[in-house]
């Protein structure tokens, strides 16, 4: 599976009386392909999964489908836990799937080598390749370069999303030392230019359900070594990116898809609370600009 290009971790829009909206999540996959995203991802944080029941779970997981049979691009879904043998489980029951977003295990803080062994296993054991989702402000895990690159050695790890919070030593030896077919993919919104610039394939981010076009631009500009243009897009994007973050994700980019008109209800499940007025305002403001 190739994993160059923009994947947006679809947000599940609600209705007004709290169903999953098929409509507007059918929609805004459509959209964001049509802009060029390169393909989806079900069920990433961005989702609120955990406030999803199975039943909730299983239909966003038709919907995203369907769209990405019909437009022919890959769809990678979230998957695991902290809990090995349950994350097989786990993985073993995705429908169709062209890879697993799966993450490190949190909250329960193994060693590194325990981390190694969970993705030896997930990998041996999972129908369909892995991406490992590492982001140690959620999971309270940090690995080491060495670790990550154990790890990326594994057959059938094809990638990580890569959200550590910074451009480190350890993103550097990542970047500089993994194998060939192990994808590195921005998953900090506000880090995705210059992790690009640093020769990641490109990203998995929510911020690229709005301005999808720009932040495919922003990958296609690195890739040619388009730096001028790249530079600019990056400052743009990391801008608007930084607004959308300002409050805990996904509510700004809801209460963002919501004024444009493109879901029904800015909506998102405690312990969320929904964007403020003024996150909506900045983010809006920052929306606008044209592409160099
Ligand atoms: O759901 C995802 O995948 C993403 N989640 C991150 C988060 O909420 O921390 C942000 C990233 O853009 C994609």
């Amino acid at each position: 599976m190739n994993l160059t290009g923009i994947f947006v971790p679809l947000i599940t829009p609600f209705t007004a009386d709290d169903q999953v909206d098929r409509r507007s999540l059918a929609a805004l996959a459509h959209e964001v392909l049509t802009d060029g995203a390169t393909g989806l991802v079900a069920l990433g944080t961005t989702a609120e999964v955990a406030t999803l029941d199975p039943q909730e779970r299983a239909t966003v997981i038709e919907i995203c489908a369907e769209v990405a049979r019909e437009r022919h691009v890959p769809l990678i879904i979230g998957a695991g836990g902290n809990a090995t043998a349950a994350a097989v489980r786990a993985l073993n029951e995705l429908p169709e799937a062209a890879a697993a977003l799966t993450l490190v295990p949190p909250f329960t803080r193994p060693s590194e080598e325990g981390v190694v062994e969970h993705f030896r296993v997930l990998a041996k054991n999972s129908p369909v390749p892995l991406i490992v989702y590492n982001v140690p402000y959620r999971t309270a895990l940090t690995l080491s370069a060495e670790t990550v690159l154990r790890i990326a050695e594994i057959p059938g790890i094809i990638g990580t999303k890569h959200s550590v919070g910074a451009l480190d030593a350890a993103t550097i030896a990542i970047l500089a030392h993994r194998p060939a077919g192990f994808a590195v993919l921005a998953g900090d919104d506000v880090l995705a230019g210059p992790l690009l610039a640093l020769g990641a394939e490109g990203g998995i981010l929510a911020s690229a359900h709005v301005r999808t076009a720009a932040h495919v631009e922003l990958v296609d500009a690195w890739a040619k070594g388009d730096v001028e243009r790249a530079r600019v897009l990056g400052h743009r994007l990391a801008d608007l990116s930084a607004a959308l973050f300002a409050e805990p994700n996904p509510a700004v980019i809801k209460a963002v898809l919501h004024d444009q008109g493109r879901i029904a209800t800015p909506a998102v499940r405690l312990p969320l609370l929904p964007a403020s007025a003024s996150a909506l305002a900045s983010a809006s403001a920052r929306l606008a600009f044209d592409l160099p």
